[in-house]
């Protein structure tokens, strides 16, 4: 058995065209979303993904705004730029791209950002809203993960999922997402002090790893015919993306998400999502 291929590059592609005609019609009603991106410090990976957010934002018509800072930059730095962002009318929605460098307080800065231009989802007050059942961004990697099921048919009612990790941007969040009356997941969360992985594993029907550690989903540990879905991005010494999951699950899963090409388009397509749906939330007066 092969496992069937969770393509995010097309599904996010779909999702871009979609957007690009929304964008064209807030244009006619006045409203141009605008991107903003605060980068700190210089690590390659960040400042692709941050390169990669703009260019999507030309590719459907939106306005990006770029701030960048050196990894020396302060607490009292990094907060007067999000201030800036705040207030700067032509920047409809922003993210702050995490990590930040060790010893910044990261939910301070998260906290400064204005809930109303919240591009992430990651704000407490988006997050509350989560928790409330309320209308409001949603973080960008799980629900571009549940995008990426829907769109490939697969069962997200009733199915046992197993999430892997307990990160800002993934693992703390989807469980909120899946156990949504209108997703109606069972969800299991592990992490580092889970005492056998492999026994939760064994009984999920989709598996979400986000842990960051390679291979850690390994063949045998996965039931035959579950959706596996690759969020780990580590780097070998070439700098390739080894993701969470062992290429031999391709062979029991009946669905594999590909790293790269999966979970990594999805996040970029729904954080723009996000700033359309603010927009759109905007000129409906809501
Ligand atoms: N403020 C945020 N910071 C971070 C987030 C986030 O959602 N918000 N998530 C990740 C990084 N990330 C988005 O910022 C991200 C990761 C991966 C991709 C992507 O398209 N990856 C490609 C492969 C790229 C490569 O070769 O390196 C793929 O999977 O095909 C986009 C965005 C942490 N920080």
């Amino acid at each position: 058995m092969s496992a069937q291929i969770l393509d995010g590059k097309a599904t996010a592609a779909a999702i871009k065209s979609d957007l690009t005609a929304r964008v064209a019609a807030l244009k006619e009603r006045g409203l141009t979303p605008g991107l903003g991106t605060l980068l700190v410090g210089d690590d390659p990976g960040s400042r692709w993904y941050v390169n990669g957010k703009h260019r999507d934002c030309a590719e459907v018509g939106m306005e990006s705004i770029q701030r960048e800072l050196p990894d020396t930059a302060t607490q009292e730095e990094i907060e007067a730029v999000v201030r800036e962002l705040n207030e700067n009318p032509a920047c409809t929605g922003y993210i702050v791209q995490l990590p930040l460098p060790k010893g910044i307080d990261t939910n301070r800065v998260l906290e400064l950002i204005d809930p109303a231009k919240d591009a992430d989802g990651l704000h407490p007050m988006s997050l509350g809203r989560l928790v409330l059942n309320e209308t409001g961004p949603l973080p960008c990697t799980p629900n571009g993960i549940l995008h990426l099921l829907r769109h490939h048919g697969v069962e997200i009612n009733g199915a046992h999922v197993v999430v892997v990790g307990r990160g800002i941007t993934v693992g703390r969040s989807i469980p909120l997402l899946l156990t949504r009356k209108s997703e109606n997941a069972t969800v299991t969360q592990c992490h580092t002090g889970t005492r056998d992985l492999a026994a939760q594993l064994r009984q999920a029907d989709i598996i979400v790893a986000a842990a960051g550690v390679p291979h850690i989903i390994k063949p045998e540990d996965v039931k035959p015919g579950a959706a596996v879905l690759d969020v780990g991005v580590s780097r070998d010494e070439n700098g390739k993306i080894v993701g969470d999951v062992h290429p031999g699950v391709a062979e029991v899963a009946s669905w594999l998400s590909p790293n790269p090409g999966g979970v990594g388009p999805m996040t970029r397509a729904e954080l723009l999502v996000n700033v359309v749906e603010a927009a759109e939330r905007a000129v409906a007066g809501q």
